[in-house]
């Protein structure tokens, strides 16, 4: 979901392609082609797209196209694969099938002295290129063949019949005549020692010993993919040392390779091979191999600590991970709960049930026992594994990884939705940690990290903090992993003074919001926390948001009562909204019917009105921005929230020209980089109005990538497709379309200001306008919009935008995607 970032665009990068002067519906870009670069604004977790990233090395079956090591200049020739013709061996077949390594031999002669090298490569050879230059080459081959006299010929001369492998590629610069005894003989020396690396093929012609391409699996680990080994036969006789190659070797050379699967390697080894390798077995456990004769070239094999193979589809291995091997009492919860080892389970577990909420994790031994802390939320809980995993490289036992997980009350954990019921401290075990009754009572010592002083009180406790219905994460780049101090739900000692800590209300890219009691006037506040790790270089961007707050009250906009920097983070004090955020109200009523969207709509825009006065913009507008109130006659509204992007406009006619916001939601005229005012807000309040009655933004990719959104965008082309726009239940009015309709307009002069969307007709009659109007209404929609706009049938509408659907259709779910179609 790529759209769904926070972000900002490299200026320098989209200068090409860019005429200055162009804006609006009459100056869009065109193209793809001249979209700016961007990156990702901030993140907490370090996950912007400008992080350098390891480069790969190929993938073993890459189907790069093989590097011409074969010339067809004359005076060259080469022996290199067999010919169309020659038998085909299952060697042969394997090669054309199964591209990995291959071993090419150059043999260069230039003033007749032979030397050669060896290449081990991960290029493709393909029988047809192989083929092309035998016969390129054929002549010259008799020549040369002449020169290796002293090879044992198999009684034919043609290339075909004596070239077993495409694995050795010959080379000679010039031709090879009247040589003297002298370079015979030093020919003759080269041969033998040729001879020597080489075997004999069949034909009688060397080939070079070649290297088999085998691929290693980890016995019982389906997450594993197996890394690729070319064995060299010459060089690595019997199992003992290629088992200890494999083991020291390969696993080290992956992690090298892999940094940042290291940890996961590292983990995954001591869990799947803790006694090292020991026994190598074929992928279907038929076969345990004891000699290296037996590997076949582009096979797969299972290593193994023990001489029990363990089943699991190793062909079809996901994601490194690692596995769980659990013993006695806790096997068999697992086997009640078909989680036994070895059953591939679904690569996405549901998660609808995960919602933000910090568990701490105890680790076993003796007391006080070390506590940490961990964030889970949609980003961070993707699955029972990858929990533990993190958990596991958080808590650090001494015995290695996390076997076994129980709650205070002695419930094990077996999967991920138990991290998410009334308990939330939890204590781990490694694989030989014995358990003891005792381990589950918390130590005095150990109750300030706990929170609680007995399960009874942890569940009073997980209760008020677990959020109601809110989904954190559905942003791909939302922050939320470790926390990293164990007091971090204690405020630093001067706020902790002033205020009580009191629950986890949500987290976005940057920040982290709590709730909390002033402890003097008992006033509930939120505390946003923005660590400064996570704004390096944009520190300005808080001085500003700051900055602005500070100038604004209004009762449309969230109030920033105080501030502070201690411990290296900002420390925002704001009036608290319990209601969670308009995203996550979507995404729990689906759309949002007319009068309440009407109601909405007046709040924010009276808000935007009130910063636009000031000369401010806020440049995020954004259905997570929209903070949901309700009045004393229990309406439903909003308050305008986050102004980490807020920038106060040039003085004159000044534009702004950063490039900022949040793709879905982001003007074309700021990626038309002409230069934008406040009505950027504006284009993100229709697109929100869309958004709120349909349960899908107007723009999305086809292929959900950002560049294809922005195409979309700066097109300024959308509709209103059946069947979200004509259901009868749900009768959406033409005059909200013709509202829509001057909200999001590429033209930024011709779009409404905040003032107009104020005095729109619907606005002023809250959604309940009169019939000639709605007819007014409907006369210029239809007008406006293309043939066969609405024709969109509910395969065409699901199919295109399930594909394309960023995080405001995503969290609509499945439910939202397959309902209507019954
Ligand atoms: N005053 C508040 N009262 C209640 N909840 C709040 C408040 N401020 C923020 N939140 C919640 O916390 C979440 C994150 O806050 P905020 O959007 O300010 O963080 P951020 O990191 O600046 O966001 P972004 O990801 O847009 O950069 C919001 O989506 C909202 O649900």
């Amino acid at each position: 979901m790529p759209q769904t970032s926070t972000w900002e665009i490299d200026e320098r990068s989209s200068a090409s392609g860019h005429r200055s002067g162009e804006s609006g519906t009459n100056g869009m870009m065109n193209g793809a082609n001249t979209l700016p670069r961007v990156t990702k604004r901030l993140s907490t977790s370090g996950k912007t797209s400008n992080i350098p990233r390891f480069k790969r090395p190929h993938p073993p079956h890459s189907t790069r196209p093989h590097s011409a090591i074969i010339s067809s200049s004359p005076g060259i020739y080469r022996k290199n694969s067999p010919s169309s013709s020659a038998p085909s061996t299952s060697s042969n077949r394997r090669l054309s099938q199964l591209p990995t390594h291959h071993v090419h031999s150059h043999i260069h002669q230039p003033n007749h002295t032979l030397h050669h090298t060896s290449v081990i490569s991960e290029e493709l050879t393909t029988p047809r290129a192989s083929t092309f230059n035998l016969n390129q080459n054929q002549n010259v081959f008799a020549t040369t063949t002449t020169s290796f006299g002293s090879m044992p010929n198999s009684g034919t001369n043609t290339p075909e019949a004596s070239m077993t492998s495409s694995v050795c590629a010959m080379e000679t610069d010039g031709a090879v005549t009247g040589n003297s005894a002298e370079e015979l003989a030093e020919s003759r020396d080269m041969v033998s020692e040729m001879q020597k690396r080489c075997r004999i093929g069949p034909s009688g012609y060397p080939h070079l010993v070649k290297a088999k391409r085998l691929r290693f699996y980890r016995n019982g680990d389906q997450y594993f993919k197996g890394i690729p080994y070319a064995l060299q036969c010459d060089r690595v006789k019997s199992m003992q040392p290629l088992m200890e190659e494999l083991m020291k070797v390969i696993f080290k050379k992956y992690i090298c390779q892999f940094i940042i699967t290291l940890f996961q390697t590292v983990i995954c080894d001591s869990t799947a091979l803790p006694h090292g390798i020991r026994h190598i077995f074929t992928m279907d456990g038929t076969q345990r191999i004891t000699s290296v004769d037996q590997f076949e070239d582009g096979g797969g094999y299972v290593c193994s600590s023990t001489d029990v193979f363990k089943p699991v589809d190793y062909s079809r291995a996901a994601e490194p991970s690692w596995r769980l091997t659990l013993a006695n009492r806790y096997n068999r919860h697992l086997e009640t709960k078909k989680l036994a080892l070895n059953v591939v389970e679904p690569a996405n577990e549901n998660t609808d049930f995960v919602i933000p909420k910090i568990i701490k994790v105890i680790r076993n031994g003796v007391k006080p026992r070390r506590i940490s802390r961990h964030l889970l939320n949609k980003k961070t809980a993707r699955s029972f594994d990858q929990v533990l995993r993190d958990l596991t490289l958080i808590v650090k036992l001494d015995a290695g990884a996390i076997r076994k997980l129980f709650t205070l009350s002695g419930r094990p954990v077996l999967t991920l939705q138990d991290f998410f019921r009334e308990d939330d401290v939890f204590v781990a075990y490694g694989g030989n940690d014995k358990m003891a009754a005792d381990d589950l009572l918390v130590a005095s010592e150990e109750h300030k990290c706990v929170g609680a002083s007995t399960s009874s009180k942890i569940r009073r406790t997980s209760r008020r903090s677990a959020m109601p219905n809110r989904n954190e994460s559905l942003r791909h780049d939302r922050s939320g992993s470790v926390i990293p101090d164990q007091d971090q739900q204690r405020l630093p000692p001067d706020l902790d003074e002033k205020f009580q800590l009191v629950r986890l209300i949500g987290d976005g890219n940057t920040a982290v919001v709590y709730e909390v009691v002033d402890k003097i006037n008992h006033d509930r506040r939120a505390m946003k926390v923005i660590a400064r790790e996570n704004v390096i270089g944009k520190e300005h961007l808080i001085e500003m948001e700051l900055s602005i707050l500070q100038k604004i009250d209004n009762t449309f906009i969230v109030q920033l009562y105080d501030h502070w920097f201690v411990d290296d983070s900002y420390f925002l004090s704001l009036e608290l909204i319990e209601m969670g955020d308009l995203f996550e109200h979507l995404r729990r009523v689906r759309r949002v019917p007319e009068r309440d969207a009407v109601r909405m709509m007046t709040c924010l825009g009276q808000a935007l009105e009130y910063i636009h006065d000031l000369g401010i913009v806020h440049r995020d507008v954004k259905l997570e921005n929209l903070l949901i109130v309700k009045d004393e006659y229990g309406e439903l509204g909003v308050k305008l929230a986050d102004f980490g992007l807020a920038c106060e406009m040039p003085e004159g006619n000044g534009v702004l020209t950063t490039i900022c916001g949040t793709p879905t939601y982001v003007a074309p005229e700021v990626l038309n980089k002409t230069g934008y005012g406040c009505r950027v807000d504006i284009w993100a309040a229709g697109v929100i109005l869309y958004a709120i009655l349909v349960g899908f933004p107007p723009f999305q990719s086809s292929d959900g990538s950002e560049q294809d959104l922005f195409s979309a965008i700066i097109s300024g082309e959308f509709s209103f497709p059946s069947p979200s726009w004509d259901d009868v239940s749900n009768s959406v009015s033409w005059s909200v379309r013709h509202l829509i309709m001057c909200l999001i307009h590429t033209d930024p002069f011709h779009r409404y200001s905040a003032n107009e969307l104020l005095s729109d007709e619907w606005m002023v009659n809250l959604g309940d306008v009169d019939p000639e109007y709605e007819e007014w209404a409907h006369l210029f929609v239809q007008s406006k919009m293309h043939v066969g706009e609405e024709q969109e049938t509910p395969y065409e509408y699901y199919t295109s935008r399930r594909t394309s659907m960023d995080e405001l259709s995503e969290s609509a779910g499945v439910e939202f995607s397959f309902s209507r179609e019954g």
